[in-house]
């Protein structure tokens, strides 16, 4: 499909607009609708297999995050893996090297800065503000095409515009035609951009891609999402799915009970979740949420009466009708444990955590957190890790397996890097304690991570 005439492209339809920037000309498997969760939709056109490639999307826009807490990375490359200095030209935004500094990324941007603002009193030469307004800034450089897809996004508003940021510095007036299409983006980004880390190469960034723009949102999502060496996001069947069903994607963090995914929901992308998984207070029978009962010596565990409703009082197993927490206590205690969880995680000291542990239900959130951190993020080599650590990893591999398994969330990424560390782990059991482990059981796992990891099945490929 060759591109039409700039005159042309307003008369397109999204679809349209949409093939012609994936510059796909194989069949498709979604068509877009309107959805019954919220406005329009992405919908299967066909029966879709587990595991299957639905779409691999191209960025429209790509760049650094804006959150004032992401630690800065840099423009060229949207690493932090290498010590960053400030760009040699003076824009104040942060480099790794000369090569990032003179890419056709930083160029434009470069230039731009260089042109309308004046920087004064950076850290170290770099101004953390600055590097937020970079990723609006080169939606300036967009095309026709990807301009008319940008205003056929959603938007909204938000308290925050990077405009307002970026106007501190302006000493030169930007033409009313860019104001308003920086603050266009701003608010589309902030609907619609996905937040992507590289594996292993320090990446993080925030990109714009247009296709996942149309999928809405589900706490038990049916595709899982990865970038790939181009930064494409890659779609994929996290479970069969029906034609006609709806594609959902999820925007938060799946292993968070419904309170804190709801409020993440509701802070970032300003509306409530009602999903399911959202609307069962069990969250299918697992508990994320729980707290025990305070009633001694009841036993019991405590949930929202109504998940839905953040005022509904916390409700007890026992079904006493007594036994019961305010709604703002009940938060207060999950956030109390939450910022012990991220304490006890940074000092990874296991006996402090053993302790916490027994004090919470199991599968709690704040357990959940603790584990995962150990099986993903915690540092040093596995052959340093003392006997007991390797355990307590390899238990939590099992529990979030669990988890993921009772949440229904199919065959998703976060599975594949769990089967990953287990192998690992199992491996390096059976060399230090000369314990038979079952080779069949760790071949399987291995066979399925790789499956689950590897994104290139082009032979399925669709748009
Ligand atoms: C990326 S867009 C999804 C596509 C959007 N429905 C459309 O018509 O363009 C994200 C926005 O869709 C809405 N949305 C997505 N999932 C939702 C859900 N589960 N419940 C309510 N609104 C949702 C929210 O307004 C959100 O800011």
């Amino acid at each position: 499909m060759s591109e039409p005439r700039d005159d042309l492209i307003d008369t397109l339809s999204v679809e349209q607009l949409l093939q012609l920037h994936l510059k796909s000309e194989l069949p498709c498997l979604w068509t877009i609708r309107d959805s019954h969760i919220h406005g329009r939709g992405l919908f299967a056109t066909r029966d879709i297999e587990q595991g299957e490639v639905i779409f691999r999307d191209e960025t429209l826009v790509i760049g650094p995050r804006s959150g004032t807490s992401s630690d800065p990375v840099c423009v060229g490359c949207l690493s932090n893996s290498s010590p960053l200095s400030p760009c040699s030209k003076n824009c104040a935004l942060p480099v790794c090297s000369s090569q990032c500094e003179n890419s056709v990324q930083h160029s434009w941007e470069c230039s731009f800065l260089r042109d309308h603002c004046t920087v004064e009193n950076t850290k170290d030469g770099v101004s953390l503000d600055l590097v937020r307004t970079v990723t609006p800034i080169r939606c300036l450089q967009m095309s026709r095409l990807k301009r008319t897809i940008v205003r056929a996004l959603e938007t909204r508003e938000f308290p925050i515009c990077e405009v307002d940021v970026l106007k501190r510095y302006l000493h030169k007036k930007l033409p009313a035609e860019d104001d308003k299409f920086l603050r266009l983006c701003c608010g589309t980004l902030d609907t619609n951009a996905y937040a992507g880390t590289g594996h292993g190469k320090g990446l993080i960034f925030r990109g714009l891609y247009a296709l996942s723009a149309m999928m809405n949102h589900s706490c038990t999502p049916n595709t899982t999402y990865w970038f790939d060496e181009a930064n494409r996001m890659v779609v994929k069947a996290a479970r069969t799915i029906g034609k006609e069903e709806e594609i959902l994607s999820t925007y938060t963090s799946l292993l968070w009970g419904t309170a804190t995914r709801r409020s993440f929901l509701s802070n970032t992308k300003e509306f409530l979740c009602r999903c399911a998984r959202c609307k069962d207070p069990t969250e299918f029978d697992t508990n994320l949420s729980a707290i025990y009962c305070k009633t001694k010596p009841c036993g019991g565990i405590l949930l929202p009466g109504n998940p839905l409703d953040i005022k509904s009082d916390w409700l007890c197993s026992s079904k006493i009708k007594e036994h019961k927490m305010g709604a703002q206590k009940a938060f207060q205690l999950l956030n109390i444990w939450s910022k012990v969880a991220q304490m006890l995680t940074e000092n990874e000291d296991l006996q402090q955590i053993q302790m916490f542990l027994k004090g919470i239900p199991e599968n709690s959130q704040s357990g959940i957190q603790i584990r995962k951190y150990f099986v993903l993020q915690s540092k040093g080599q596995i052959t340093d890790m003392t006997d007991e650590i390797l355990l307590f990893k390899e238990q939590s591999c099992y529990k979030l397996l669990d988890l993921i398994k009772r949440l229904k969330l199919g065959r998703n990424y976060l599975k594949g890097l769990i089967l990953r560390e287990l192998f690992h782990l199992l491996q390096e059991k059976s060399k230090r304690s000369q314990v038979q482990v079952d080779q069949d059981q760790v071949d399987s796992i291995k066979t399925e991570f790789e499956k689950i990891l590897k994104f290139d099945v082009t032979p399925q490929e669709s748009g």
